[in-house]
């Protein structure tokens, strides 16, 4: 059985003032780890320590070089441990062993990536005429509070803590108590690669409790949140109490506009790949499929036959499609079931498992719409699980109105064979990110990452993270 303490400091702290705290496989049911569930007096303790490492480390005075030294060696002890964390990780949070151990290979890319950046963080010098020099310092921004969610817990905490530790900061992450395990891992790698105490600190909780108080606490400089809109929201709030910035990485209704004359065999596993991944439990999941009228009884047979035969079953065996996160979620996503019987038709997929020791996991099985417009809430709603809503167009004008017409704007996917059609769609669609006869995640770290409207702000990955954890300081000298 793991138990995941509290890292304060460099101190290991195996228990907390909120009692201890639950993991259970979403798999089966079982209890298959504990926390030490931190309440309102190691909030005040996490921040000092993340403060005094800010203030008073050497991290920040360190030469950028051997920091980034530091930074390569977490991402290669990631990979010695490869095995072990991928199927604590699968475990834990219900993914398919090989996505789990995809994870973790981004997450060490992120250390790899940045660990190269570190020593390129130039300012810029500033002509002012003679007799003035004036130039600007990329300063780190401070303490970091890192609010991560359960469906990408490792991958998560390494997109957010390994720019912020580039930059110079210190940082408190916070997981979600339904994937509690794999940050304690983390942190030991993070220890063992030489990063001073009180660098990095981690607090297991509620987040209602002590997501919330660290947000308002006023020793904390900056909030990187990936979670839902309602508690972004309320992050945002707590944020505004002391004026901090934020990079807001929410939800998403990610359109994929198919094309009639896309190469359908090619398109198929990726769209379906678009909202099966992890259950549909994927902020950028491309949940609507938008395709073209003439195209629309092909794909719809196609993608049907797809998820009949989908896998469905135990993380850990590696099946198509894993379990959702735990029973409440289970009974969310069959809510909307029920939603899109009453608004189209819905055709389901993929056998659920029934053998025993299984009959206590979340289980659900993927699902097409049809028969439905955007207007409907199955077409509007994030489910985060693994049903799709197809809605046809007739030109690429009504394509483009209907992908923007959307509360979200995370990303998107084009599946066209014609330049004019994708080109067309780079331009118009108000998403994040576009992808063109591609659709999803890979071992990208290099390009940013981030929603418009209500899917967030601030991007992550790429060279674009790094500017949420530095403040720009000018400095102008008069001379002569
Ligand atoms: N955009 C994404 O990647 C994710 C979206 N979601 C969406 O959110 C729905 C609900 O999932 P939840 O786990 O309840 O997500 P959530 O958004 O409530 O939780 C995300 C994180 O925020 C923390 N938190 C909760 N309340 C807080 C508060 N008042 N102040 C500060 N931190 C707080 C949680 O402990 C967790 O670490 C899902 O069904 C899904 O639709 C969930 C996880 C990831
Ligand atoms: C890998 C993308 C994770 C997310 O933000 O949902």
């Amino acid at each position: 059985m793991h138990h995941a303490p509290l890292v304060i400091g460099g101190k290991t702290l195996a228990e907390a003032s909120d009692g201890i705290g639950e993991s259970r496989d979403p798999s089966t049911g079982e209890v298959i780890g504990t926390f030490a569930r931190a309440g309102l007096t190691e909030v005040d303790q996490v921040v000092a320590a993340a403060r005094h490492a800010f203030d008073n480390g050497p991290w920040t005075r360190m030469r950028p070089f051997e920091r980034g030294r530091i930074l390569r060696r977490i991402g290669e002890l990631m990979l010695e441990r490869r095995d072990d964390i991928a199927r604590l990780e699968s475990r834990d949070s219900g993914k398919p062993l090989r996505d789990a151990y995809w994870e973790v290979d981004c997450s060490a890319r992120f250390f790899e990536y940045y660990a190269g950046v570190a020593d390129k963080q130039h300012g810029t010098s500033i002509p002012l005429g003679r007799g003035i020099v004036d130039w600007t310092v990329k300063d780190a921004i401070g303490v970091s509070l890192q609010i991560i969610p359960w469906n990408y817990p490792f991958q998560l905490i390494a997109r957010g803590v390994a720019p912020a530790l580039t930059a110079g900061c210190a940082v408190v992450i916070k997981p979600a108590s339904d994937t509690p395990l794999s940050a304690y891992e983390f942190l030991k790698i993070c220890q063992e690669a030489g990063l001073p105490d009180g660098q990095v600190n981690l607090v297991n909780g509620r987040g209602s409790l002590i997501g919330d108080a660290l947000a308002r606490h006023r020793g904390v400089d900056q909030i990187t949140f990936t979670g839902s809109v309602p508690t972004g929201q309320r992050v945002l709030e707590a944020a505004a109490s002391h004026a901090i910035p934020c990079n807001m990485e929410l939800g998403g209704k990610s359109p994929q506009i198919l094309f009639a004359d896309a190469d359908m065999e090619k398109a198929l596993p990726i769209i379906a790949g678009g909202f099966l991944t992890h259950a549909g439990q994927v902020c950028n999941a491309g949940t609507r499929l938008l395709v073209e009228r003439k195209a629309h009884d092909d794909i719809v047979s196609r993608l049907h036959d797809h998820i009949r035969k989908i896998n469905i079953g135990r993380a850990l065996d590696d099946p198509d499609m894993g379990p959702v996160i735990n029973a409440g979620h289970k009974a969310e996503v069959e809510g909307f079931y029920e939603l899109a019987e009453s608004e189209g038709q819905l055709l389901m997929g993929g056998n659920l498992p029934l053998e025993a020791g299984l009959a206590g996991g979340a289980f659900v099985r993927p699902a097409l719409v049809t028969g439905i417009s955007n207007t409907a809430r199955i077409a509007r709603e994030e489910v985060f699980g693994p049903i799709l809503s197809v809605i046809p167009f007739d030109t690429a004008e009504e394509a483009v109105a209907i992908a923007n017409d959307s509360d979200f704007g995370l990303v998107a996917g084009v599946h066209t064979a014609s330049i004019d059609h994708a080109m067309h769609m780079a331009q118009d669609l108000r998403v994040g990110q576009v992808w063109v006869n591609s659709f999803g995640i890979g071992l990208d770290v290099e390009f940013p990452f981030g929603g418009y409207k209500l899917s967030g702000f601030g991007r992550e990955k790429g060279l674009e993270a790094i500017g949420a954890y530095q403040q720009i300081k000018n400095v102008c000298v008069r001379f002569g």
